[in-house]
């Protein structure tokens, strides 16, 4: 056992994150409150519908929160399509949108174009040996990087996989493959 792990379960994908993660062997704590924050060193915000979490997480504080304890540089945070939205500095084209703001991009939501709602495709991490299957469901992409994040993976030139310090974001879903490469990288990112 590694520690345990916070995941917004307002809405999206959370139980899938929470099943990686079992398979890790990591435990899986859901967060829905400010106080499910204590003690908690990461935290992995899912894919879904980004308005939504959005909307919920400043309802329900957790926006100011979360942004505070990253701020401090005490809690490491994922977010994966719909939570990598919701990190990001920038969403274009919906500035009133909420969202946190920890990651130093611009992010185009639904990039790929509606009529390609999803796809699959293999993807070069860098660090990681061999290829990584990527499921793109209505997915993002990052635009405009700041000078601090670095683009760990990249699909016909758009990036995918950007980290900033302890923030990491995903276009794609890695809680969809058997895969938890990913989700190992973000532990050792949080020191856990
Ligand atoms: N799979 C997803 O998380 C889709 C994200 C969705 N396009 C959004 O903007 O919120």
């Amino acid at each position: 056992m590694r520690g345990v792990v916070g995941v917004l379960a307002l809405q999206g994908d959370f139980r899938e994150h929470k099943e990686a993660l079992r398979r890790l062997g990591v435990e899986a704590k859901e967060v829905r409150k400010p106080e499910h924050l204590e003690g908690l060193k990461a935290l992995i915000v899912p894919g879904g519908e980004s308005t939504t979490i959005g909307k919920l997480a400043r309802e329900y504080g957790l926006e100011e929160a979360v942004r505070q304890r990253v701020a401090e540089g005490s809690l490491a945070v994922f977010g994966t399509c719909a939570g990598a939205i919701w990190l990001a500095r920038e969403i274009l084209g919906y500035p009133e949108q909420p969202r946190l703001g920890v990651l130093d991009v611009a992010v185009e939501r639904n990039a790929f174009g509606r009529q390609v709602e999803s796809f699959e495709e293999d993807l070069f991490i860098r660090g990681f040996s061999e290829p990584f299957h990527g499921v793109f469901i209505r997915a993002p992409v990052f635009r405009r990087l700041g000078e601090g994040v670095e683009v760990l993976a990249e699909l016909s030139s758009f990036p995918v996989l950007v980290r900033q310090g302890k923030v990491l974001a995903s276009s794609f879903h890695p809680e969809l493959t058997p895969d938890t490469r990913l989700h190992r990288y973000f532990l050792e990112l949080a020191g856990l």
